[in-house]
């Protein structure tokens, strides 16, 4: 049976840090701001939004959610982007994701001011985190699952690195952060469309899994001793659950964790990471912009 990697656990540890962070700034007379924007009514982005304006407000973190209606223009949404990144209050901006069908995300994204952009999601922060230039933002849950492994004291050099997805909020940042100097993994990256998927996880030392697939991995694509990064949150139907629906990863937890030497559970693993990053990539840009 694996160690399970609790998430909850470091997110808290993290927090932490971001408290005294958040202290230090405002002895220097600089107090960090959020600005979080939902456009519609996605009720799994009710939740993330609320869940990170609330850890604004324990931290001490100046914080504004902006909520709009379903119908927002790209042209309504571009002119509250344009005044966020004009806010000396603002230190850091988000627009949650997914948005509504006919808002063009891209062209949200280039627009944020990138030394704002604390999703790192802007070409500039894509670009500085290929350069490997501390001063870009690290988009958050890729961050989330370094700090995991780090934490768990999971050798990473050397080692074969799987990433299954290749999603520019998850796969393709993790699997650079993964090959950067210092950390240094042999990585893959595999996709739906890999052949033999399977057989190419089973060679994986580290399986970082962020298909948005209910349970696809399972136990016979995990190598004996393998580190297991389950970054999937898929909502399935459970009528035997009051909210009317379970949470689950991409893997198949239990089977999994039976051959895996370290394994993060869904909810509690990477999930809780992701705000807990954000929180720290937001006090990088209160300091960096002052
Ligand atoms: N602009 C962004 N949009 C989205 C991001 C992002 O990083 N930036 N990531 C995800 C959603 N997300 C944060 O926004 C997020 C997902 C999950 C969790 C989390 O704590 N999950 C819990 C379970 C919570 C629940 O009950 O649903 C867990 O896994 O334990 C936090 C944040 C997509 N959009």
């Amino acid at each position: 049976m694996s160690k399970v990697i609790d998430g909850k656990a470091v997110a808290a540890a993290v927090l932490e840090e971001c408290r005294t962070e958040v202290e230090s700034l405002k002895a220097d007379g600089i107090t960090p701001g959020l600005a979080v924007v939902l456009v519609g009514e996605d009720p799994a982005s009710q939740v993330y939004v609320g869940s990170k304006v609330r850890t604004c407000g324990d931290l001490g973190i100046y914080s504004r959610k902006i909520e709009l209606p379903t119908e927002t223009t790209q042209e309504e949404l571009l002119k509250v982007v344009a005044d966020l990144n004009a806010d000396p209050a603002i230190h850091g901006i988000l627009v949650q994701s997914p948005p509504p069908k006919h808002i063009d995300e891209e062209a949200v994204v280039r627009a944020l001011d990138p030394r704002k952009d604390v999703d790192g999601f802007h070409p500039e922060n894509v670009a500085k985190l290929a350069l490997e230039d501390p001063t870009g933002f690290v988009p958050c849950t890729p961050a989330g699952c370094m700090r995991l492994l780090k934490e768990a004291g999971v050798e990473t050099s050397g080692a074969n690195a799987v990433v299954i997805g290749r999603s520019m909020i998850v796969g393709k940042p993790m699997a650079l952060l993964l090959m950067a100097r210092g950390v240094d993994a042999t990585v893959t990256v595999a996709h739906s469309r890999s052949k033999d998927l399977a057989g190419i996880c089973r060679e994986a030392d580290i399986l970082v899994a962020a298909v948005g697939r209910p349970e696809m991995v399972k136990a016979d694509w995990v190598k004996e001793g393998a580190v297991v990064i389950d970054v999937g949150i898929n909502r399935v139907d459970d009528a035997s659950k009051k909210r009317g629906y379970r949470l689950t990863g991409d893997v198949a937890y239990e089977e999994c964790a039976e051959k895996a030497s370290a394994i993060t559970p869904v909810p509690g693993g990477v999930g809780p990471m992701t705000i807990a990053m954000l929180m720290k990539n937001t006090l990088q840009s209160a300091r960096q912009l002052g």
